[in-house]
């Protein structure tokens, strides 16, 4: 193909969701041809060569020419504003011309395109082979369930193939629900899970959605309050202009594309690297709102929330003025989150949004606020399980019966650090909402004196704890906001800002320390660290944003948000769609959290409801072995039946440390690379990686062993000797460990396998057959 004539400035081209992973299956020829057509394309679309013409019988769809066979087709938004949508091969394009169907969605306001030919073949194709599963299924496994049906009417199933799926629908609901239109009659058609399936990868992404919830069993209701309405334009728009196609595009999932190499990284990095451009609706519209305060966005796991995170601080980092402090501070509960928020943070934004941004994980930033304060401290971090033994040791020593040393370690935790509570008279009135057992005022003097001795002794022997330097962080910024309060009210030069860095020892005015503050991870961070956080940003528009999940808290850190001074009241979201599960895996995952309650973070609950998937795989396996030894077996056939995933992309979780170490042996025995999931996270790329289940938090597998689920285990046997001595706190580790399970579970991608030894454990009860089948 020749190309002349000279740039045209103002060009556009648009590339719309999934017509990128249409282009990156054509053959390397075909996709040269491609990279260097868009190229010239976006130079001078009126260059020769292209043949570029409208095709018959269609407004506003164009074709140009790649190569000799291959046409690129695409919707003329506008003077020089292109959307690409397809690349065909020309012989489709004559052939099925009246099949492309196009237009803006009356109910989202977006613009699709159909290839009607595609979606057909795509569906009988499916209907007639069974589809490849992304790994090998693994062997025994409960018959999955069918979807629920709709009240009052017969239960659909698997085995009914010549019943219409969608009969319960009129084409009116479908459409009302936003079904692409032209799809309806084919949506009609479909009989089986395969057909809808196939109809799901090549139709609009919300169709998709919709079809999928509705076969999960959701009401029409539901589907309209969970899917439709959080990205239908609102009713005063509702008389959608269909000419408008201009403001249809600023709705769509619709990418600019700005240069060769953005375009070759969006490609290359397949579906890694669509959260980087095609964020859905929902996710959107989060990242760019204003809201007067602190905001909190909640969801399941794998719903997108950390890259909602990543988008919003580029976002904001994008409306600073020009500078080179670091005015938003982003973080999270660890080192190893934090680092692997960096990375993506320089993957989306660049180096020029990273130098904006301060990350650092809450532990780091109270460390930093206690080394400013105190330089010359040299005082050695001890955990929790060192700081009970030390209380261990002290109630021994004082001769001391009336609490055991886990009571008062927890009382210290929870209720003085874990509220800041800085006096005994505070201690006095503070709320110990979810401790259990309560105590009266001459009780809560003892409890203050050991606690001032557990103190000192921590302080003779020069140790501190996590929680005390996040107490000590918590109570230093508070004063310092006070004093800014206090000072400056009149003169705050609000575009100044300092940061930690900046100011330490400069002698500088005081300043807030970070204009925005976005945490990910949010259900895990402690009182302290939120009263140290929320003194670090002024109250303003934007000042906070926090992502997290309660059904993933897996630290014993509950809080009302409201009374640490972070107001999320009226400024709370919550995503639904699963990018990451199966729906499979995602099932199975809710089932093991049963009915059990969760919070908001701010004292009301939070509820999974919607929580879905469009993504499709084997049903997750559960296999149990008489002893350990033979379950770890079971542990190394499993991993051979996944031979064909790369082994990074492979994991196990167990319950601890020891049987991590037993596992890597056996692994090793077996020819498989073990790698060891530290603190800081893997010990290396290589081999398949193996942790407890605190350390999955925040990580993804293709495909996950979780070994050692058996009673004893999951929970911990230790649990249960609260249920008489203590029920409430009974009742909190039961959730904790059903948590933690529920974590581990949602880590996998694409297929999950549970195997247990001995009684599997009571929360996989649900996933079970009844117990005379076993
Ligand atoms: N809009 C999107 N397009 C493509 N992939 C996405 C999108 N949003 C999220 N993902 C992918 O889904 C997976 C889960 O995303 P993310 O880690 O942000 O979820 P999360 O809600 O924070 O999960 P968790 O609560 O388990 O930590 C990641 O692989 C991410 O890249």
């Amino acid at each position: 193909m020749t190309v002349t004539g000279a740039p045209r400035t103002g060009v556009t081209l648009r590339l719309l969701d999934k017509a990128d992973k249409e282009i990156v299956k054509l053959d390397r020829a075909v996709l040269g041809a491609f990279y260097k057509f868009q190229h010239d394309f976006r130079r001078n679309p009126d260059a020769g060569g292209f043949d570029l013409k409208q095709l018959e019988g269609h407004d506003r769809l164009w074709s140009a020419r790649v190569n000799r066979e291959w046409r690129a087709l695409m919707i003329r938004l506008g003077g020089d504003d292109w959307l690409l949508v397809s690349v065909k091969h020309r012989s489709h394009v004559h052939k099925n011309l009246d099949r492309l169907n196009y237009g803006i969605n009356h109910i989202t306001g977006a613009i699709e395109y159909v290839d009607l030919q595609v979606v057909e073949e795509s569906v009988l194709r499916r209907g007639l082979t069974p589809p490849a599963a992304p790994v090998p299924a693994p062997t025994p496994v409960p018959a999955p369930e069918p979807a629920r049906p709709k009240p009052s009417e017969e239960p659909e199933g698997l085995e009914e193939p010549e019943k219409p799926l969608f009969g319960a629908y009129t084409d009116e609901e479908l459409a009302d629900l936003g079904v692409a239109e032209p799809l309806i009659p084919i949506v009609r058609k479909l009989t089986t899970d395969d057909e809808l399936l196939g109809l799901a990868e090549y139709a609009p992404r919300h169709t998709g959605e919709v079809l999928l919830r509705l076969r999960d069993g959701a009401s029409y209701e539901e589907v309209m309050d969970e899917v439709t309405a959080p990205v239908a334009v609102e009713e005063p728009e509702r008389n959608l202009d269909s000419a408008d196609w201009q403001a249809a595009v600023d709705r769509s999932q619709t990418v600019a594309i700005t240069d060769d190499e953005f375009l070759q990284s969006i490609l290359e990095e397949g579906d890694f690297g669509r959260w980087k451009i095609f964020l859905h609706p929902t996710q959107e519209k989060l990242v760019h709102r204003r809201y007067s305060g602190p905001a909190r966005v909640g969801g399941g796991p794998g719903t997108g929330k950390t890259i909602v995170a990543l988008h919003r601080v580029c976002h904001l980092v994008r409306q600073l003025p020009p500078g080179h402090t670091k005015p938003v501070l982003f973080t999270t509960f660890n080192r190893n989150l934090a680092a692997d928020l960096r990375s993506r943070l320089l993957s989306l934004g660049g180096p020029d949004v990273l130098a904006r941004v301060d990350i650092a994980h809450v532990d780091q930033l109270a460390t930093r606020i206690v080394s400013e304060a105190d330089p010359g401290n040299a005082k050695r971090r001890i955990d929790d399980t060192t700081a009970l033994r030390e209380w261990r040791d002290l109630l021994v020593e004082a001769g001391e019966t009336r609490w055991s040393a886990e009571f008062l370690s927890d009382e210290w935790n929870q209720v003085i650090l874990g509220q800041a509570v800085a006096s005994r008279s505070d201690y006095f009135t503070v709320r110990r909402a979810g401790r259990g057992r309560s105590v009266t005022r001459a009780e809560r003097v003892g409890i203050w004196q050991l606690a001032e001795r557990f103190t000192q002794r921590l302080e003779t022997k020069g140790l501190e704890t996590h929680r005390q330097v996040a107490e000590r962080a918590a109570r230093l910024e508070m004063t310092r906001k006070a004093k800014i309060d206090s000072r400056s009210r009149e003169r705050e030069d609000r575009s100044g800002l300092d940061n930690l860095h900046v100011e330490a020892g400069s002698g500088a005015r005081l300043r807030h320390r970070y204009r925005h503050i976005v945490v990910d991870e949010a259900q895990d961070l402690s009182a302290a660290h939120w009263k140290m956080l929320r003194a670090m940003a002024p109250s303003e528009a934007d000042d906070m944003f926090l992502v997290g999940d309660t059904h993933q808290r897996i630290y014993d850190n509950q809080v009302t948000l409201g009374s640490l001074g972070v107001h999320i009241r009226g400024r709370s979201s919550r995503l639904t769609l699963s990018y990451r599960t199966t729906r499979e895996i995602l099932r199975d995952a809710i089932r093991v959290l049963g009915d059990a309650d969760y919070d908001d973070l701010d004292g009301d609950s939070d509820t999974l409801a919607g929580y879905r998937s469009v993504l499709h795989g084997p049903v997750p396996s559960l296999r149990g072995a008489r002893s350990w030894d033979e379950e770890m077996d079971l542990v190394v056939q499993q991993l051979r039946a996944w031979h064909d995933v790369p082994r990074e992309s492979t994991a196990i979780c167990v319950p601890t440390n020891d049987m991590v170490t037993q596992l890597a042996e056996r692994l090793a025995r077996h020819g498989i690379t073990p790698t060891e999931i530290t603190q800081d996270g893997p010990r290396g790329d290589q081999g398949v990686h193996i942790g407890t289940m605190y350390r999955f938090k925040g990580l993804e597998y293709r495909c996950l062993v979780i070994a050692g689920v058996a009673e004893g285990l999951v929970p911990r046997a230790s649990v249960d000797t609260w249920e008489h001595t203590d029920p409430s706190r009974h009742r909190r580790e039961l959730h904790r460990a059903r948590s933690l399970l529920f974590v581990a579970a949602t880590r996998a991608r694409d297929a999950l396998a549970i195997t247990w030894h001995g009684e599997p454990s009571r929360f996989l009860a649900p996933l079970l057959p009844p117990r005379s089948d076993t």
